[in-house]
Parts: structure tokens; sequence; C-alpha cells
């Protein structure tokens, strides 16, 4: 983390436009403290990525929000498996290439929203390139700066490729877990039957009842138990063990897969209702954690969730 806010802060000089990443499905979760007060001033154009996973209703209040209260900056809709709008990004740095000869780009953002898949969809879109940075399901892929790539010819647009920067201290579990179940911390350091947990309360919240029919749950009726809905999954996917024993586990990596490829529907898991205080209020936080600490930070949060759990069953 320290190591890649470093890179970007020593690079900043010679970046006309930083293009923020953010994730769609969580658009206040995936923002980055220690990033607002390392890229300060500097020119910024924020896209959230992965849009076509995200409730397209989420748009309009975010658009009113940033035209409110940060005016000054840009917002984008992308998807890049579609290369849904990434024309408008380029768009948009060419109008800063008068009086500037070329215009230097930074992609920056926290772990998996799609900064090497956005890097490729601007060499594809604006320069008609095949893959100039190396994607991945799990975060932390993007490692080493792949160096100066042209994404625009006129006029000439010019993007770095940056280390992904570690999500920092997280202080609140519910967004933790936000950026667990969206895939910006490692499956392992997270526990993944508490992030269907999650996922569950979210699904009945909202009454996307879609999962009953799909595995079959018992009596067809929709649970607030996990356990009743991996039980159900593991038998619908085959997951059992050598015994002939359910296997939760499985069927919980199966359950998060359909939830972010979008099978499940189309979700913001951050409450857009009220950003108005969430604009107006203190966003810094504490400096980072180490890895460890964030590890216990996440079990921390993750024993909360239980608890929720174990007291809305007793209710
Ligand atoms: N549905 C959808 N998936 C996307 C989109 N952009 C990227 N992905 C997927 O998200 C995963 C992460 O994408 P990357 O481009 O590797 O993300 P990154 O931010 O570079 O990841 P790090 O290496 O962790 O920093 C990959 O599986 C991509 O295929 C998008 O717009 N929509």
């Amino acid at each position: 983390m320290a190591k890649g806010l470093r890179l970007i802060s020593e690079r900043l000089n010679s970046i006309d436009l930083i293009v923020e990443v953010r994730d769609a499905r969580i658009p206040l979760s995936s923002i980055n403290p220690q990033f607002e007060r390392v890229v300060g001033r500097k020119p910024r154009l924020i896209v959230y990525n992965k849009f076509d996973l995200a409730d397209p209703q989420s748009k309009k209040p975010l658009i009113q929000a940033f035209r409110r209260h940060m005016p000054a900056t840009p917002i984008v809709f992308t998807s890049c498996l579609t290369d849904s709008h990434i024309k408008d990004i380029l768009k948009y740095a060419a109008t800063l290439a008068d009086p500037i000869p070329h215009v230097n780009l930074m992609v920056m953002g926290m772990p998996n929203v799609g900064k090497s898949s956005l890097i490729n969809a601007l060499r594809r879109v604006g320069v008609g390139k095949g893959k100039a940075a190396i994607t991945g399901a799990q975060p932390g892929v993007t490692r080493t700066v792949v160096g100066t790539v042209k994404v625009l010819e006129h006029p000439a647009v010019y993007l770095i490729d940056t280390p992904g920067v570690m999500v920092p201290h997280i202080a609140d579990p519910l967004q933790s877990l936000k950026v667990a179940v969206t895939g910006g911390i490692r499956d392992h350091l997270a526990d993944e039957q508490v992030m269907v947990d999650y996922l569950l309360f979210e699904l009945n919240r909202r009454q996307a009842f879609d999962y009953v029919d799909w595995f079959r749950l018992p009596d067809s009726q929709p649970t607030n138990d996990v356990q009743v809905l991996l039980d159900a999954v593991a038998r619908r996917i085959g997951a059992f063990s050598k015994g002939g024993i359910l296997e939760p586990n499985m069927a919980a990596k199966f359950f998060l897969k359909q939830y972010r490829t979008g099978k499940l529907g189309l979700f913001t898991l951050d409450d857009l209702t009220d950003l108005d205080t969430y604009f107006t209020s203190d966003k810094s936080q504490p400096e980072s954690l180490s890895r460890r600490k964030e590890k216990k930070q996440l079990k921390l949060a993750m024993r909360k969730e239980q608890r929720l759990k174990a007291n809305r069953q007793d209710d």
C-alpha cells in the first residue's frame, strides 16, 4: 500500500489527468480515503466501472450529487466488458490537449475495480490495439508498471499503468463486507460463508427471490438462514465431499461467483439515499493498517456479522 502510494505521488508531476476507477456496485465503499489525500488537487475523472453489474438506477443520484458537491470532477459509468462509455474518457482527456501538446493519464483505484481492464479498453477503443495490462478475477494482479502506452493519436493521449492501490484501513465492518463480496479483498482473507450470509440478507431485503427456485430451497420458500441456502446450493451443484457430506464452502464459492457475474441481479450495495450527508461529512480516516491488522479487522467484522445473524435468528 505504502509503496503503491509512494509510486503514485512520485509520478503525479508528469500526469495531466488522474482516471480514478471505482466499483459501480459500491460507489462509496470503493473510495480510498488515503488516495484522496495523495492526489490532492490534480484534475481527476472518476470512472464508475462494472456498471453492467450495478443497479442502473444508481447513476442519476450519483450524477446529481457530484454536480452539487464536486462540479469540477466529471464522472463516467463504464463497462470494460462491452467497452461502454470508454470513448467518453478519451473525449474528456482530449479536451485537455489544448494548449499542452499531449496528455498523460494515470489510472488509479482500489484492487480489482478493473484498472487493467480499463487500460486495455482505452487502448482497444482509442488506437485499436490489444492488451497492454494483465487482468485477473482476484485482487492484486496489477503489480508492475507496464510503462507508457498511447491510447489516442490525435491529440496524443498517453496512459501510464500503475500498481493497484491496496485497500486501506476500513473503519466500517459493513464496508469491509461490501468490498469483500465485490472481490476487492482476496477471498482467502475473508470468510466466504459470511459473505454469502450478507448477500442473502441483501437479496431478501430487495425481495430478489430468484435464488429460491434456482437452488430449490426447501418448501420453495426464501430463507434467512445461510446454512439452509448453502445446503440447497451444494445439493444443486453436486458439492459433496467423499463421504457424501454437503460442502458449504464450495457452495459459498459458487454462490459468490453467481453474484459477481450478475446472475443474482444488478445491485448497488451502498445506500445512495442521502448522498448530501455523505459528501459533506468528514471522510478522512486514520493511516493504513498493516496487512495483519487489516485481516484482524476483517475477522472482527465477520464475527460482528455472525452475532447480528444469531440475534436475528433469536428474534
Ligand atoms: N462485469 C465486469 N467485469 C469487469 C469489468 N472490468 C473488469 N472486470 C473484471 O474484474 C476483474 C478484475 O479486473 P482487473 O482489470 O484485473 O482489475 P484491477 O483493478 O486491475 O485489479 P488488481 O490487479 O487487483 O489491481 C476481472 O475478472 C475482469 O474481467 C466490467 O466493467 N464489468
